[in-house]
């Protein structure tokens, strides 16, 4: 199995991240706050997804991403592999992407001298307590709404992108470094308008556990959401989630297609 995509992927998620991490957590205090955990959660997922979907691609078309400007796969096949790395990298993003929410939702003023200490110390100590309260399994709370977040849009994710390198460049030509900004960026945007949905309703379900708010599943989380603050709530944070977006998957994407061709 090829792994350089695995490496590109990893080096490349990271970089997208340090971009999008303000972005992120442009409600809370600090900008910084709390970066290296998702750098390197980040990295490892990023390298699970483009990993994954290089290889599904090697399945299902038989060719490298080396002969892939050459016999460019059917958009189908992009989509299915694009879905498959989504699959796969959700399970991954999972703990780390509660720890995160979780993390992030802690937005009580710093501890004044006398005033109970904050519930979560750090990433390590959030996972230990979230594992110590409800055993394994609880780490993987949201998970299934993460995954049917992911599964499509990550589809969808690389059909964009491969449509749009395909439109600004001649056949059998590499994209410029222009186009994979601009394809990548818009990619970033057409996966989080179609995942933001989901996304509001992934971050409940992991916080539930938390604020007494017991949900009794993915539908009763969307239609409780639904009736009590309308369809908008599956709209929210979408200029925000597409800010973001732009750059992080530019950079993603540019930094990825020049660490594949840099080793040939
Ligand atoms: C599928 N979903 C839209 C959630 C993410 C797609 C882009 C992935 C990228 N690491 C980023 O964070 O933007």
């Amino acid at each position: 199995m090829p792994v350089e995509e695995f490496v590109a992927g990893w080096i490349s998620g990271a970089l997208g991240l340090v971009l999008g991490h303000p972005f992120d957590t442009v409600k809370l205090l600090g900008f910084f706050k709390g970066m290296s955990f998702p750098i390197a959660s980040i990295a490892l997922v990023n390298s699970v997804l483009f990993g994954v979907y290089s290889n599904a691609l090697l399945a299902l078309t038989a060719t490298s991403h080396r002969q892939r400007r050459a016999q460019p796969p059917s958009y189908t096949h992009v989509f299915i592999a694009g879905c498959t790395g989504g699959f796969l990298q959700a399970y991954c993003l999972a703990p780390f992407d509660l720890i995160k929410v979780r993390l992030q939702n802690q937005t009580e003023p710093r501890a004044q001298p006398g005033s109970p200490p904050p519930r979560y110390r750090g990433p390590v100590h959030c996972a230990a307590s979230i594992f110590q309260a409800e055993g394994p399994r609880g780490l993987f709370r949201g998970a299934w709404a993460l995954t049917l977040r992911d599964t499509p849009t990550l589809g969808i994710y690389f059909v964009t992108y491969e449509w749009l390198c395909r439109k600004s460049t001649p056949d059998g030509q590499k994209p410029s470094s222009a186009t994979v900004l601009v394809a990548g960026g818009f990619a970033g945007i057409a996966s989080w308008v179609t995942a933001t949905p989901l996304d509001v309703i992934k971050a409940r379900m992991q916080m539930a556990g938390l604020k007494q708010r017991a949900y009794r599943g993915l539908l009763d989380c969307m239609v409780s959401s639904a009736r009590q603050e309308g369809l908008g709530v599956f709209f929210r944070g979408l200029t925000i989630n597409s800010a973001r977006a732009f750059p992080v998957n530019a950079v993603t994407f540019l930094s990825y297609e020049h660490l594949l061709h840099s080793w040939g």
